[in-house]
């Protein structure tokens, strides 16, 4: 213990961002809030992406001698992180230091100063423009809690009140709809001649110069309109007086919109009982990220399966995959197609090894582009991808598509040979294998699969549940290290279903199950990464995900009418 402090101490809870200018941001608003209040003891963490991590500066401010702590989340509007991750940190200190007092603060929220910075940025932009034909695109993050999104809309509202700021319509750069360009195409139809487009966020990143990518792809198709970009609102240092206030609110206990104490935090009956802790309570990680984004909803770090092991009925990858290297690692990868389609945006994914992890999201989300980086069959424009540690690129495209196999949701596409012994053999023969070994590597993979007796049936004289596990098998005799089943419950019936889950739970390998059938998920899989618009958007446990209605319709996911995730 240090000097005996006395205090109360404020912990400045901040994101984090693979942004340095976002970062020095931060910093520089805490430099406004220690010069608003030199006799207060300040601590600096972050969620992720940047250091210390929160953890770090509340050890450090007890281990100074704080025994009451506030935190005041640096955030804007109330959503993920500061309804999951800020009281998980709260959970986790309350944990380390049961005998120190700590308490969350809320957002900045909706507040007077706050808006007048934002007009400020707003009539910076748009100069002398005419106010009946102006229009104002207030950009957000975006998120799956609707709180966030919902609050955007009542700043805009205010924004737009008797301040001669014109149309202000709000809009989001990720997750939530419209977008920027919708917001955009609003104001015209509404008769902007000149839109500013200024977003809403607190420190710039990644993302606000997406807006404004985002804002100029759509001024390019509009040459009759004067675009205009607006500046996000920065460290300014009236917002530090802000930051005070949430501090002594939170100390004196008069906090309206905290999660930590809020009883409408969880409300799906029964979830407790049924699950356990709320998310917001599980342990975040052991320590902040460095320099790779970890998804909002990658709070618990789901427990990898056991290790691939020589057991009858279990694969055994032939060659012994480093036990410290992820099985697959995607960094910031990004796609395009020819056309310009972007299906991929900055994806960052680790599937440990022997890990089974759920790939879900609507139509159109990215899945298959994403799969098909994994094989090297596509490039990304940006980013790398590694598999067990072997980055995917020309020169180990033949490692990597031995180490990865894909089966396809159409069996005929991997059967195309006389009979299932010799597709099985296919793959094996082309990787130099002959005679004997050659015939106990097929025997092996149909063995695997339960089809050890069909080797010289014509694939078209098996069933489609038999055709998929041969189609298993023709990869399985590859020896390879990750499995990739694309929709592999489609179109079968009830006792096929089975018999493929317990084949994939048997082979016990890294697999990521590509699917819109959710509950073969659930029953597959503890973990689920959901892509939406070419981006991760979660990544963590299933269960929660799948029970989480709003983030599920946000998304275009839809569990079976009467399924309930949380049963059983
Ligand atoms: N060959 C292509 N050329 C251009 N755009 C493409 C191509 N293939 C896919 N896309 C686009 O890329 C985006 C991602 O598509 P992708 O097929 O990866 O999604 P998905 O999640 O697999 O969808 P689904 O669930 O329907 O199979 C979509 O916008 C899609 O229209």
């Amino acid at each position: 213990m240090g000097d005996g402090m006395t205090a109360p101490a404020m912990v400045l809870l901040g994101h984090g961002s693979r942004d340095s200018d976002g970062v020095d941001e931060y910093w520089a608003l805490a430099e406004a809030v220690r010069n608003a209040a030199p006799d207060l003891k300040i601590g600096c963490g972050f969620v992720e992406l940047a250091e210390p991590g929160v953890d770090e500066a509340i050890d450090r401010l007890v281990a100074e001698g704080a025994h009451e702590v506030v935190v005041v989340p640096l955030v804007l509007l109330a959503a993920g992180h500061l309804k999951n991750d800020g009281p998980a940190a709260m959970a986790r200190a309350r944990q380390r230091h049961p005998s120190v007092h700590f308490r969350l603060a809320r957002d900045l929220g909706i507040e007077p100063t706050l808006l007048s910075i934002a007009e400020e940025r707003i009539r910076d932009a748009a100069g002398d423009a005419d106010p009946e034909k102006l229009g104002v695109a207030l950009i957000g993050r975006g998120s799956s809690d609707p709180d966030a999104c919902s609050d955007l809309w009542k700043v805009g509202r205010l924004l737009a009140d008797k301040r001669g700021l014109g149309t202000i319509e709000p809009g989001f750069v990720s997750v939530a709809r419209p977008n920027v360009a919708e917001a955009m195409e609003r104001c015209r139809l509404l008769g902007a001649t000149t839109i500013v487009v200024s977003p809403f966020f607190l420190f710039t990143g990644m993302l606000v110069p997406r807006i404004h990518q985002q804002a100029g792809d759509w001024a390019a198709q509009h040459p009759e309109i004067t675009v205009l970009g607006g500046a996000h609102l920065g460290p300014d240092p009236r917002l530090a007086r802000i930051v005070l206030e949430r501090y002594r609110e939170a100390l004196h206990g008069d906090v309206r919109m905290n999660c930590d104490l809020c009883t409408y935090r969880v409300q799906l009956p029964g979830y407790e009982d049924k699950v356990g802790l709320p998310i917001s309570l599980t342990p975040h990680g052991d320590e902040p990220a460095r320099g790779k984004r970890k998804a909002r909803r990658a709070i618990r770090t789901p427990a990898p399966a056991p290790t691939v092991e020589i057991r009858r009925g279990r694969f055994m990858p032939s060659t012994k995959a480093s036990d410290e290297l992820p099985a697959i690692e995607m960094r910031g990868v990004s796609f395009d197609y020819p056309d310009g389609t972007s299906a991929l945006s900055t994806v960052d994914l680790t599937i440990g090894r022997g890990e089974r992890v759920a790939l879900l999201g609507p139509n159109g989300a990215g899945k298959t582009s994403l799969v098909l980086q994994l094989n090297g069959v596509l490039t990304p424009s940006a980013g790398e991808v590694l598999i067990s540690g072997t980055a995917v690129g020309p020169k180990t495209l033949k490692e990597v598509r031995r180490k990865v196999g894909v089966v396809f949701q159409d069996p005929d596409d991997q059967l195309f040979t006389p009979t299932v012994g010799r597709d099985v053999a296919f793959g094996p023969a082309h990787l130099g294998l002959k005679g004997d070994e050659l015939k106990a590597r097929v025997a092996e993979a149909l063995s695997y699969v339960g089809l050890a007796d069909l080797a010289d049936r014509p694939p078209h004289r098996l069933s489609l549940g038999q055709r998929r596990r041969a189609a298993v098998a023709t990869v399985l005799a590859m020896h390879p290290e990750v499995l990739v089943l694309d929709e592999p419950s489609s179109n079968l019936d009830p006792a096929a279903r089975r018999e493929f889950a317990d084949l994939v739970k048997r082979l016990g390998m890294t697999t990521l199950l590509v699917t819109h059938d959710l509950p073969y998920a659930l029953e597959l899989c503890q973990r689920a990464v959901v892509l939406d618009h070419g981006q991760v958007v979660a990544d963590g446990p299933i269960r929660e995900i799948l029970a989480d209605a709003g983030f599920m319709s946000a998304h275009r996911l839809e569990l079976p009418a009467g399924f309930n995730p949380l049963g059983g």
